[in-house]
């Protein structure tokens, strides 16, 4: 592309000087041999140049936008949950949008300003070997050009960066508003909503005016001088051709040259696509540069039973502990329910369990081996999770529930499947499993199970399940439970609880507090504390809020229980 760019800015330059020579030979013989066909073929060949310049500038544009655009993406995959929650998806989506596709412009618009500098500066020396005194009326105007344009450039970018952040704002806030439809069409605030919405779009106009505004300004300057400056080298010119000391072939050189040499305020265009690249660039690696979770070297002892120790960890945000537990053991193949109040850190404890996060201190065993020294590999094939709203992507209910470190086979898949209580729904589908999930109309229930599906059909010595069963009925819930037990490949299950039953069938409780462990055991030991009631809504006694949403569940002991 710069090849080309710089070869159309070379045959413009030559072609004044070619045409210049063929019109005075024509006018001086009648006959300007072989400079006819030469003007001729420089007048294509600038043509076939800029079109091909075209051509490369929008394969060049489409490439760099996909590099930036899946650097940014891997930066986003291989960093932590907890960082990525500082960029609400509305602004992802902006960068990886918008950002990427401006930024993605960087290199044409840049060899592009080359080239177009190659001309008025090429016009300038011909000029000089034309006629000296053309040369330096264009010479002495060359400075004014050059400050309008250093003007607009160092202006421009505070006013772009605005522009770009208040853009993303609007759209966190538009996907937000899309993920609460029901709550905001239930509360009836949808005005309201679209006001919150759209109060950035004040900013966002008065930025794009001030933007436009000294585009403008660039421009206008630019086409003040311009013409000037062709005015003066013309009538430099026309002195110097009256004098004598010009040709009519070299007034008309000349004058092109004048022209091309003031082209250079042309530049604001180019300029103006640089600076918003450059800005769009710096949000594009904000997100390639998130710091990533790194991965050690070590592999997990075959066939360990999966036992789960957190050694002094301590998880600090926002200068805030959120959690805290230091010596909790959880032996191999048990299942330990983690409860506690909203708020109380389970799901931080979920994320610190797998290594989805690492802890501020402290560190996390699976059979006698820290997380973060275990290869990538060891962790992701070992440790599974099931989460309450899993992203199941746009492809076959089957495909979604294959997707993980290993490739399952569709047997197996079926049988996860039905593990997790999805196979009866599954079936009646229009392709059973492979419907595509976008033409699959599932509820909050069926979409959970998909996930629990993923999990099962991936699970290894770890299995971490946050609140991944909170919109199943009771009973499927405790179907689900029992068909873990069942036909999952056993292992350690770390499992996120509201209610008392799910408590109940674990073998052990976590109860944390504010951040910290209460207490562990089991939840018919823990039962006798009335705080401990009070988590799941329970009065002092015992009964109450917990009881309604209780059915009578078997441990697996078989003894039956109604806490
Ligand atoms: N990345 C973060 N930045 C700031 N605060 C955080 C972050 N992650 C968690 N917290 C805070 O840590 C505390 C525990 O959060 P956590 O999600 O673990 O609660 P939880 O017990 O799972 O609650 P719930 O039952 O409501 O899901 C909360 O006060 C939460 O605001």
């Amino acid at each position: 592309m710069l090849l080309c760019s710089v070869a159309a800015a070379v045959a413009a330059v030559a072609q004044p000087f070619v045409l210049g020579r063929t019109l005075d030979l024509l006018l001086r013989d009648g006959d300007a041999g072989r400079w006819l066909p030469l003007s001729a073929a420089l007048l294509l060949g600038e043509l076939l140049l800029d079109s091909l310049t075209s051509l490369f500038t929008g394969g060049c544009n489409a490439v760099w936008t996909a590099s930036v655009r899946s650097r940014a993406l891997r930066g986003l995959l291989r960093t932590t949950p907890d960082h990525v929650r500082a960029h609400p998806p509305g602004d992802v989506g902006t960068r990886l949008t918008l950002n990427a596709a401006d930024a993605g412009g960087a290199p044409a618009a840049r060899a592009a300003l080359a080239a177009s500098l190659i001309t008025p500066l090429g016009a300038l020396v011909a000029l000089v070997f034309v006629d000296l005194w053309v040369a330096a009326c264009v010479l002495a105007g060359l400075p004014a050009l050059a400050l309008v344009l250093r003007a607009f450039a160092r202006d421009t970018g505070s006013s772009v960066a605005a522009y770009q952040r208040t853009q993303s704002l609007i759209a966190s806030r538009l996907l937000e508003a899309l993920e609460g439809t029901a709550t905001i069409g239930a509360a009836g605030t949808a005005d309201r909503e679209r006001a919150r919405i759209l109060a950035p779009l004040a900013d966002l106009a008065a930025q794009g005016r001030h933007m436009w505004t000294l585009h403008g300004r660039a421009l206008g300057r630019s086409g003040v001088l311009v013409p000037l400056l062709m005015l003066a080298a013309t009538a430099v010119g026309g002195l110097r051709l009256a004098a004598g000391d010009l040709s009519v072939g070299d007034l008309l050189a000349v004058g092109r040259y004048a022209q091309l040499t003031a082209g250079v305020g042309g530049a604001a265009a180019l300029l103006g696509a640089i600076v918003r690249a450059r800005e769009a660039r710096h949000r594009t690696l904000e997100l390639e540069r998130l710091p990533p979770l790194a991965y050690g070297t070590r592999r997990l002892p075959p066939d360990g039973p999966g036992e789960l120790e957190l050694r002094g960890v301590r998880v600090v945000r926002d200068g805030r502990q959120v959690l805290r537990a230091d010596g909790v053991r959880v032996p191999g193949g048990s299942t330990v329910a983690v409860v506690g109040r909203s708020g109380a850190g389970k799901s931080v404890l979920a994320a610190v369990a797998g290594r989805l996060i690492d802890p501020d201190e402290g560190h996390v065993l699976l059979d006698g081996v820290r997380l973060d020294r275990l290869t990538r590999e060891a962790l992701r094939t070992e440790v599974a999770y099931a989460f309450e709203r899993p992203a199941l992507g746009e492809g076959t209910v089957a495909e979604a529930v294959a997707t993980g470190s290993r490739q399952p086979s569709r047997e197996h898949v079926r049988q996860a499947a039905r593990a997790a209580g999805a196979d009866g729904f599954v079936r009646r589908l229009p392709y059973g499993y492979d419907t595509p999930l976008p033409r699959a109309p599932l509820s909050g229930g069926e979409h959970q199970r998909l996930g629990l599906a993923r999990a099962f059909a991936h699970a290894g010595r770890l299995l971490v399940m946050d609140d991944a069963t909170s919109s199943l009925d009771t009973a499927t819930e405790h179907e689900v439970n029992l068909a873990l037990r069942r036909s999952v490949r056993p292992g350690t299950r770390v499992v996120v609880a509201h209610r008392p039953s799910v408590a109940d069938r674990a073998d052990l409780v976590l109860w944390l507090e504010e951040g910290r462990v209460r207490a562990v055991g089991t939840h018919r030991e823990l039962w006798n504390t009335g705080d401990y009631r009070a988590v799941f809504g329970a009065d002092a006694d015992g009964t109450g809020a917990a009881a309604p949403d209780e059915v009578p569940v078997r441990r697996h002991d078989s003894e039956e229980v109604r806490p």
